[in-house]
């Protein structure tokens, strides 16, 4: 993945209606650097709604910029390139080889765009299909049936399709699920991998033991509203845990990390 600095999202005032229902309210904040964000909260607080805004699903005013411009004003093809979006819901259509799904991540770079006509994959098309899949050890599967997977490991492919993408500011709902422990720490070094290359991660995470061990920074999501944002230590606290998520949590001391463990309910 090449590096660059990154640019910068800014998310202002942000406020999400579903029916007449308020989902997200009045959210801000701006991703200045390339960062792992944790987005967490709890179940219903608004963290897919707020990711699929800040993908660009959805009608979007001027409430969510990049580098300064409104996303709305944005092409599909120009988002595919600067973004990459994992949804929490994980389907493919089609009966696809595994690396074709990945390759699909490639659409935005091609010409044509998001067209139906595709060119002959490039070289840094092959090598960034080959990248993701190594990242994310899906080479075994390559010729595979997606749809003969296990759901761990179609999981797996789906987050290599992302990575392909070689998206600038990545945006991931429950990337963890349905993965091993093994991989699920390996997801979380590639994110830091990333980061380190300039490229910005935000993650909607319920682990809160991987979001205390690998994110920079959390944002706390209840009930629409953004009630914390800050490092893990200041985030996760005994009594905004509480009050928030009604767990008691303990901690647990690993290298130099502090551990966020929930312990019971209240
Ligand atoms: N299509 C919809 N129509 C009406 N309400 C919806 C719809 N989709 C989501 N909601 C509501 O919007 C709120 C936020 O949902 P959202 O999926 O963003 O939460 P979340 O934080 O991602 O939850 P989870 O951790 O359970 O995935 C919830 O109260 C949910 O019931």
């Amino acid at each position: 993945m090449n590096s660059h600095a990154f640019p910068g999202l800014l998310v202002q005032n942000l406020t999400l209606k579903r029916g007449d229902k308020t989902v997200v309210e009045n959210v801000s904040f701006t991703l200045p650097r390339a960062e792992l964000v944790g987005l967490i909260g709890p179940n219903g607080a608004g963290k897919s709604s707020l990711l699929k805004a800040m993908a660009g699903l959805g009608p979007r005013g001027s409430d969510i910029l990049w580098q300064g411009r409104p996303l709305a004003q944005m092409t599909s093809a120009e988002r595919g390139r600067t973004l990459a979006f994992l949804p929490q819901e994980r389907s493919v259509v089609w009966p696809l080889r595994c690396r074709d799904v990945v390759a699909l991540g490639r659409m935005p770079h091609q010409a044509g765009g998001l067209g139906f006509i595709r060119p002959a994959p490039s070289f840094e098309d092959l090598r960034s299909v080959e990248d993701a899949m190594r990242r994310m050890d899906v080479q075994a599967f390559a010729d595979r049936p997606f749809d003969r997977l296990s759901g761990g490991e179609q999981a797996r492919v789906l987050i290599a399709r992302l990575l392909a993408q070689d998206p600038r500011l990545i945006l991931a709902d429950e990337p963890c699920n349905g993965l091993d422990p093994e991989h699920q720490l390996a997801l979380m070094q590639c994110f830091r991998d990333l980061v380190a290359d300039g490229v910005s991660v935000v993650v909607s995470l319920h682990d809160l033991t991987l979001a205390s061990a690998w994110c920079d920074r959390l944002l706390l999501l209840d009930t629409g509203k953004l009630v914390a944002d800050g490092s893990p230590a200041a985030v996760l606290t005994a009594d905004r845990m509480a009050a928030t998520y009604n767990i008691r949590i303990g901690h647990l001391q690993s290298d130099h990390r502090q551990l966020v463990v929930p312990i019971a309910r209240l």
